[in-house]
């Protein structure tokens, strides 16, 4: 991994096609935000969309906003915003509810898809919500829910007991930032009888996404992280249109029913991936995802993969190069590419308070137990020679032992 120099950084920052999206987030001033993968930034044109959706579309137009304003509409509306960005048809995506929640109706829709099959298979080390998600999941399924790493061979031998009705994986890892090959996991899972549900949490807006072309029977994520929906954004399901017919998610409420407004006693569900929806939706909410939306669909993501690599290269190049870096900084994000999310993590015993130090700086990341450093990086907001400079505190940081002061080991409930 070669180190570029500043210098060359502000080159590259002139002639980079994505800057001038910058100019559409509102960021602070000061700060270099490499926390995109838990919360990202706040599009210029959300706080006016929203404020029109309070105070015309509610205030004003009231109830009439239920179709005037597309209200009713909006899970598809939105889902077919989306789809073009995890490589999905308009109709096979609805947004709503959370990811939790969406996580729940997938796996249970592909539990009642293959009957007969009584485990759900997840990895060991997914995001907590996913692994908790699946025991309640099993539990209501009478199903039994089993965790292996996710790998193809351990995955591979895990399925071949012939007995997994559905596989639940990460496409980008939450803690590492490693990429999985979606299509030869996806094939894998499939060619031992499994349905194969994805959670694109960290990579929708990260990396390109090919649902349809890898053969993904449903997919799950959010919008608040590198799509910009703002804090809590509704997420999103992708429902494969070979399901449409036949597949049953069990929170059966009226938004996904046939005819909602018959307000009959028995439960129908609707055509397509309508069926995954439930319940009444967060409209104000909805206005700012669709603010960010509306940007993501002028952006070219073969644009956004090709600078998240070069940043997250050129940020290893710097604090680990070669895999390990100053002050014991190891490098847990696969160095190949083709692996690598838009994500860097490091690992490093005293990660809290250094993590803590470089914030002080002025230099945003996170902390995950028990010792990873994790830098998300954001091709829409962030530029060459912030993340040089970025990079470049973290090493002092590190070698000057700054990170030692009392006041960054206290630690703060969310981090
Ligand atoms: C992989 C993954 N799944 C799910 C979630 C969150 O689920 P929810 O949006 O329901 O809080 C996160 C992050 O919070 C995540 O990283
Ligand atoms: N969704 C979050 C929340 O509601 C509170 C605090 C953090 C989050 C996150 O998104 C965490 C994130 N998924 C992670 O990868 O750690």
């Amino acid at each position: 991994m070669t180190q570029i120099s500043r210098e060359a950084c502000r080159k590259l920052d002139a002639a980079d096609p994505l800057a001038p999206f910058r100019e559409e987030f509102l960021l602070p001033e000061g700060i270099v935000y490499l926390d995109g993968n838990s919360l990202g930034a706040l599009p210029r044109a959300t706080p006016g969309r929203v404020a029109d959706v309070v105070e015309r579309e509610w205030g004003r137009d009231l109830i009439a906003s239920w179709n005037k304003a597309g209200w009713w509409d909006k899970p598809r509306t939105l889902g077919a915003k989306v789809a073009p960005l995890v490589g999905a048809a308009a109709d096979e995506v609805v947004v709503g509810d959370g990811t939790s929640a969406n996580i729940f109706k997938a796996l249970v829709a592909a539990v009642r898809l293959n009957p007969g099959r009584r485990v759900l298979l997840g990895e060991a080390g997914n995001f907590p919500t996913d692994l908790y998600v699946t025991q309640g999941a099993a539990e209501l399924t009478g199903t039994e829910e089993r965790r292996v790493p996710a790998e193809p061979a351990a995955l591979e031998e895990a399925l071949a007991a012939g007995d997994v009705a559905v596989v639940l994986l990460s496409h980008v890892d939450y803690r590492t930032g490693e990429l999985r090959d979606m299509a030869a996991l996806t094939e894998l899972a499939h060619r031992h009888g499994a349905l194969i549900v994805w959670d694109l949490c960290h990579s929708a807006g990260a990396v390109p996404v090919e649902l349809s072309a890898c053969g993904a029977d449903f997919a799950v994520g959010c919008t608040y992280k590198y799509l910009n929906g703002g804090p809590g954004a509704p997420a999103f399901s992708y429902v494969a249109r070979r399901h449409h017919e036949t597949a049953r998610q069990p929170i059966s409420g009226w938004h996904g029913h046939a005819r909602p407004f018959d307000f009959t006693g028995d439960y129908e569900p609707a055509a397509g991936a309508s069926r995954f929806l439930s319940g009444s939706q967060p409209l104000v909410a909805d206005a700012a995802l669709e603010a960010s939306l509306d940007l993501w669909n002028r952006v070219d993501l073969a644009q956004v993969r090709e600078k998240s690599l070069a940043l997250t290269e050129l940020f290893i190049g710097i604090t680990a190069p070669g895999g390990t870096g100053p002050g014991g900084l190891r490098l847990v994000t696969p160095i190949e590419p083709e692996r690598r999310g838009s994500q860097v993590a490091l690992s490093h015993p005293d990660g809290y308070p250094i993590v803590q130090a470089l914030i002080a700086r002025g230099v945003v990341g996170d902390f995950r137990a028990p010792d990873v450093l994790r830098f998300g990086f954001t091709p829409l907001y962030l530029g060459y020679e912030e993340v040089f400079d970025a990079a470049t505190a973290l090493v002092e940081v590190v070698e000057s032992g700054e990170w030692r002061d009392p006041r960054f080991a206290e630690r703060e409930q969310v981090t």
